[in-house]
């Protein structure tokens, strides 16, 4: 469903990825790793449309979506959670999703401001819809509650949340165990394979290899921006190159 077609990216001197291809399946679990300056954050930019690749392509569901902008991918079916949580940190958990829905919807979101008697059956609609996700990322009881409020992990599983609403096919997760601690980590893992029991595909970069190695179905390994291996976790952990490379570093 996801291609990355040869892409290369340079920065100046610097190649920061070299001819990276590969396949994200649907439904799958697909992880990105590799040490410090490999080119994973390079990688993401480029797929959600962040950065505009120097060279290569990727297509979503066959279609070329190589030099479409960030802001034209959602409705695509592609969305993305953010390392730096970004919320809107006044609002509610619930008007957090609420939102999200509104950019969607014919009534869209001024309407819904001036509550027009014609956009409440609308407005009742999206609240249930925004509840339903909230409960699906297991923080339904926190949707009064202010957004800027909540303890890290809990804003982490709000923008989750806020990024399933959209119903996307394929979600890129920017470290989402970055600052969790286990038990949040274990939750996380659990809400991810939940995202992927809905057919959704999920691109996750990530520094947790525990996270990783339990929840992915194909990893791919880069270094020094080039595609060192891609496979399972087993045979990636049984991969001399990657160990000598990365595993074995710790
Ligand atoms: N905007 C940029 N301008 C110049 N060089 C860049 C830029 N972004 C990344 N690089 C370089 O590209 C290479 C890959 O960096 P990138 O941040 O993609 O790696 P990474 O795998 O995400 O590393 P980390 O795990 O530390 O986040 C590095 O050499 C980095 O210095």
């Amino acid at each position: 469903m996801l291609e990355v077609l040869n892409i290369t990216q340079k920065f100046g001197g610097i190649t920061a990825l070299d001819d990276i291809s590969f396949t994200v399946s649907e439904g799958n679990i697909t992880g990105v790793i590799g040490p410090n300056g490999a080119g994973k954050t390079t990688l993401f930019n480029i797929v959600t449309g962040i950065y505009s690749q120097t060279s290569g392509q990727i297509f979503l569901n066959g279609i070329d979506i190589s030099r479409i902008p960030a802001e034209g991918l959602a409705s695509r079916g592609l969305v993305r959670t953010f390392q730096n949580i970004e919320l809107f940190n006044s609002m509610t958990v619930l008007e957090n999703v609420m939102v999200g829905l509104h950019t969607q919807s014919k009534s869209g979101i001024i309407a819904s401001m001036c509550k027009a008697p014609w956009h409440l059956a609308e407005e009742k609609r999206i609240r249930a819809k925004a509840k339903d996700w909230l409960d699906f990322c297991g923080i339904a009881d926190l949707a009064d509650h202010v957004a800027g409020s909540l303890p890290f992990g809990k804003g982490r599983l709000l923008e989750i949340a806020r990024a399933m609403a959209i119903e996307p096919r394929i979600m890129l997760m920017d470290e989402p165990a970055a600052g969790l601690n286990n038990r949040e980590t274990y939750e996380l893992a659990g809400l991810i394979r939940r995202i992927r029991e809905k057919g959704v595909s999920i691109v996750l970069v990530e520094h947790d290899m525990d996270l990783v190695m339990d929840i992915c179905d194909r990893i791919v390994v880069l270094n020094l921006g080039r595609k060192l291996a891609e496979g399972t976790a087993r045979e990636i952990q049984e991969n001399p190159e990657v160990v000598a490379a990365y595993l074995g570093e710790g």
